[in-house]
């Protein structure tokens, strides 16, 4: 009838849902070993692609993109935390908004890797 209306789906909310999720607030990849759900908008206990025909167009490139970038960030440099941050004392609060992100930036300090400092004179 040319009416359009706008939906906003609590992704956040699905996520931490306990119906959904055991302990839904740890922070625990490992749940996913051995389990079929994927992030692809099928299962929508997961959904950060979002789903339906209107989800993300940038799926593949993201998915790529992402293990590209972080793998070359984790091989190329070691990481560290800001003194006095230990990782158990992390500031895990968040700062609420359309999208959610840390309320304090987690500053990680890179030095350049022996073993890419190892790739670069083998190129030598
Ligand atoms: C990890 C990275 C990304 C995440 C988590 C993400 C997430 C999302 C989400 C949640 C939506 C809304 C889906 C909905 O309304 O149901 C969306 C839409 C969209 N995204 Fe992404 N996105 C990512 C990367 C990208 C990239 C790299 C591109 C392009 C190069 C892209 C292009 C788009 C476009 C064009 C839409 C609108 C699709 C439409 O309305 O038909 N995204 N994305």
């Amino acid at each position: 009838n040319g009416i359009a209306t706008n939906h906003i789906v609590n992704v956040w909310a699905v996520g931490r849902d306990k119906e959904c999720w055991d302990d839904p607030f740890s922070f625990n990849p490992e749940r996913f070993l051995g389990s079929n759900i994927d992030y692809k908008g099928q299962h929508f206990e997961l959904i950060p692609f979002g789903a339906g025909r209107n989800m993300c167009a940038g799926l593949p490139l993201g998915h790529r993109m992402l293990h590209l970038v972080l793998g070359s960030l984790i091989h190329q440099f070691d990481w560290e935390l800001e003194n006095p941050i230990k990782p158990n004392s992390i500031d895990m609060s968040e700062r609420m908004g359309v999208t959610v992100g840390k309320l304090e930036a987690l500053k990680a300090v890179p030095t350049k890797s022996v073993a890419s400092k190892q790739d670069l004179s083998q190129n030598i």
